[in-house]
């Protein structure tokens, strides 16, 4: 078997989806893109073809460490985006031809159900408790949010006090009937995160995600140290190589490689085994479609450490798309009181509408993350 084609499709909301064809008609789909550098990726996917087209599909380990080192510069959240992608539908491809899911080919499952979270709250959190009490409904008990607005370098105890007067309005009104995660989303710079760590101890929340930027990483051992709360990074992590220098440093409890970003199933396999030897538990990054979504759970059931897995339905991104929409077996991705079975049929699991795809990607939208700024003008972390 031959790869002789390989299809970027940019939709909404904010997706790339990565058709690769082969000469005996077995197709294979991934999710390349770096949300707000759709176009960037699409390129770094064609610019990888020369290393994939008339290679055998099968040969993903080669394939993905010739793309990774045959062009000298490797790494970073483009290349790896276009990396992952690519991984994703070679993974989809081998499933596909050997009639079995992914996690089949891993070794097998390791948990019958993956414990799910759904955020709440959109990019400036609001409304929170009318979003959880809505999602609890729906069966889920884990969520995220973001932990606060823009937030200066060294800024108000009247800013901290607002991020933690929601956070005690949470469990006022849910005890601890519900779990939370608080994203700091790297809003939050390293003077200001043993503060807010501090005033939102005694709330308990189940995380804290990118406490400070993970070009701030050499800070997680030091936070860890101030706090009980659990530290979380990772979907600006791109390879096995940057996390091996998280972990070795200490202080992440919860490791969130993005399957989109960091490589793919190959590469994301090695980061969750490689977690597990430092008791790092995994907790897969996940904002986007339908594929990455396949991919991360790929990973999650065959990954004894993984332990919460993020999905997009309902996120404040999918503006003019949702999780399923490109989506042809709806039904396998049901989640019932918080949980998701794994996906059943070969390869990824995902049987993806085409002709909804095709059509969609005719108004291939442009999304860019919006450019926040503080009160003396200067740009703000979104
Ligand atoms: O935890 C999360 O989902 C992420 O922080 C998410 O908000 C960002 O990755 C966003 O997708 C960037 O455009
Ligand atoms: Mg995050």
């Amino acid at each position: 078997m031959k790869i002789i084609k390989l299809t970027t499709y940019r939709v909404p909301p904010r997706w790339m989806l990565l058709k690769i064809e082969t000469d005996e008609g077995v197709v294979g789909w991934g999710e390349p893109v770096i949300e707000g550098r759709a176009r960037t990726v699409e390129t770094a996917v064609q610019e990888m073809e020369s290393y994939l087209i008339g290679q055998d599909p099968s040969r993903i380990n080669d394939l993905w460490q010739t793309m990774y080192r045959a062009g000298f510069y490797r790494g970073g959240a483009i290349t790896m985006s276009a990396i992952a992608g690519i991984d994703q539908a070679l993974w989809d491809i081998k499933g596909k031809v050997m009639g079995k899911p992914v996690y089949e080919l891993l070794g097998g499952l390791v948990r019958d159900r993956m414990k799910m979270y759904s955020w709440v709250g959109g990019d400036r959190p609001s409304d929170i408790i009318e979003h959880i009490r809505k999602l609890r409904e729906g069966g889920f008990n884990t969520f995220k949010m973001n932990a606060t607005e823009e937030l200066g370098m060294l800024d108000t105890a009247a800013a901290v006090d607002k991020a933690v007067e929601r956070v005690a309005e949470i469990r006022a009104a849910f005890g601890n009937s519900i779990e939370f995660g608080l994203d700091f989303h790297g809003r939050v710079a390293a003077p200001m995160a043993k503060v807010l760590l501090r005033e939102l101890e005694p709330y308990r929340p189940l995380f804290v995600e990118e406490p400070v930027l993970a070009e701030q990483a050499e800070y997680y051992p030091r936070l860890a140290a101030t706090t009980s709360i659990p530290l979380a990074a990772g979907e600006r992590m791109y390879s096995r190589f940057e996390f091996k220098n998280v972990f070795h440093a200490g202080g992440l409890s919860i490791a969130q490689p993005d399957l989109s970003h960091a490589g793919g199933i190959t590469e994301c396999m090695k980061i969750a085994s490689m977690a597990e030897a430092y008791d790092i538990t995994l907790a897969p990054h996940c904002p986007l479609g339908p594929v990455a979504l396949a991919a991360c759970l790929a990973v999650d059931f065959v990954s004894y450490n993984a332990v919460l897995q993020e999905q997009s339905m309902g996120i404040h991104y999918n503006k003019g798309g949702e999780l399923l929409d490109y989506v042809v077996n709806k039904e396998d991705f049901l989640i019932t009181d918080g949980y998701m079975k794994p996906l059943p049929k070969p390869g990824l699991g995902v049987v993806v509408d085409e002709a909804r795809v095709l059509e969609a990607s005719l108004n291939a939208p442009d999304w860019r993350n919006p450019v926040w700024r503080h009160a003396d003008g200067s740009v703000a972390e979104w």
